[in-house]
């Protein structure tokens, strides 16, 4: 299996390729591909990825936005971000760090190779300024889909929401509405399977967090949504007042699955650790099958 190096001159092997050509499957391996392709699977094959402190923190106290993964992991995730046709954060991730989620190798790619950006927002609290949709009005990633609860047309109590509604339309955003689940949370698996799914996530998901985000995906019931768990941790100590990789479970939320081990290999001073989530009678890659 040969993985495309998606920058524009070659150069020495990179061991982020390496990786990735031994865990994802062959199918998904052959960059960039066209959203046309003809065999697509029954849903988007979905890696949830975030790079952690030795201690299991994601961002500092109270959310600050932590630089964990050294240079060459952070090329790695760069490297996912390519191999992905989208890309998902939940709004706490877009309010806390404003980020832009291009593939940067190690400057900005061109848009064929940059993953769609979906931010999964139930009160529409996305900021019409953030960069992801400025960037997509610039034209160097693409257009934004926010995913959030559906409104009421005429209730009073929604007026706020369709008056932000409007306001994320005209600033580029295309807005998909799903009926939250008895958490009050939007429910992953819908979005895999929302009809348009395969025009909007393409045939790869790359989810990169938040802590509750991370907590919902590993949460979700048999059999998953998740495909490949990839975790960068970084050896250093945050302490006490971070912010855990996985938020708390909700009660009522389902258990975590098992994982199963398949492969760790250091990114100079971090440990990238690959896991597959396995649940008990389930058969199979998810989406990737
Ligand atoms: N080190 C890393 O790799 C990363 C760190 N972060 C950090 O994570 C923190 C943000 O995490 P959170 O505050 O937990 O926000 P989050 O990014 O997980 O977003 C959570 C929000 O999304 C909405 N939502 C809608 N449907 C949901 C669902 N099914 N499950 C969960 N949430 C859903 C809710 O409004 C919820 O409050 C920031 O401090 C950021 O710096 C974020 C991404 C990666
Ligand atoms: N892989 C990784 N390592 C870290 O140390 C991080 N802090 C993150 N954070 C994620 O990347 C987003 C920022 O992306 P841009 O640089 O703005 O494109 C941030 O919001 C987290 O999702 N990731």
């Amino acid at each position: 299996m040969q993985f495309n190096d998606p920058r524009p001159t070659g150069g020495p092997p990179v061991p982020a390729l390496a990786l990735l050509a031994a865990v994802y499957p062959p199918h998904l391996s052959d960059l960039p591909t066209p959203p046309s392709t003809p065999v697509r699977p029954a849903r988007p094959f979905v890696t949830l990825t975030y790079a952690q402190s030795l201690d299991g923190k994601i961002a500092g106290p109270g959310g600050t936005q932590l630089q964990l993964s050294g240079p060459e992991s952070m090329r790695l995730t760069h490297h996912l971000r390519v191999l992905h046709d989208s890309i998902l954060v939940g709004v706490g991730t877009v309010l806390n760090d404003d980020p832009q989620l291009t593939a940067r190798l190690p400057s900005l790619l061109p848009l064929s190779q940059q993953p769609r950006p979906v931010i999964l927002d139930s009160s529409l609290r996305t900021p019409p300024t953030c960069k992801l949709l400025v960037n997509a009005q610039r034209g160097i990633s693409h257009g934004v889909t926010i995913v959030h609860r559906a409104l009421s047309a005429t209730s009073e109590e929604d007026e706020d929401l369709r008056r932000r509604a409007a306001d994320l339309e005209r600033a580029g955003a295309r807005l998909i509405p799903l009926e939250p689940d008895e958490h009050g949370l939007l429910p992953l698996s819908a979005l895999l399977s929302h009809p348009h799914a395969s025009h909007l996530l393409g045939r790869s998901l790359m989810v990169e967090g938040g802590a509750r985000i991370i907590a919902s995906c590993l949460a979700a019931p048999p059999p998953g949504i998740v495909d490949l768990v990839i975790v960068t941790v970084a050896p250093v100590l945050v302490g006490e007042d971070g912010v855990s990789a996985v938020a708390p479970r909700k009660a009522g939320q389902g258990a975590p699955p098992r994982l199963e081990h398949v492969r760790t290999e250091l990114f100079g001073q971090d440990s990238v650790v690959v896991v597959r989530p396995v649940y008990e009678g389930v058969e199979g890659e998810g989406g990737a099958a």
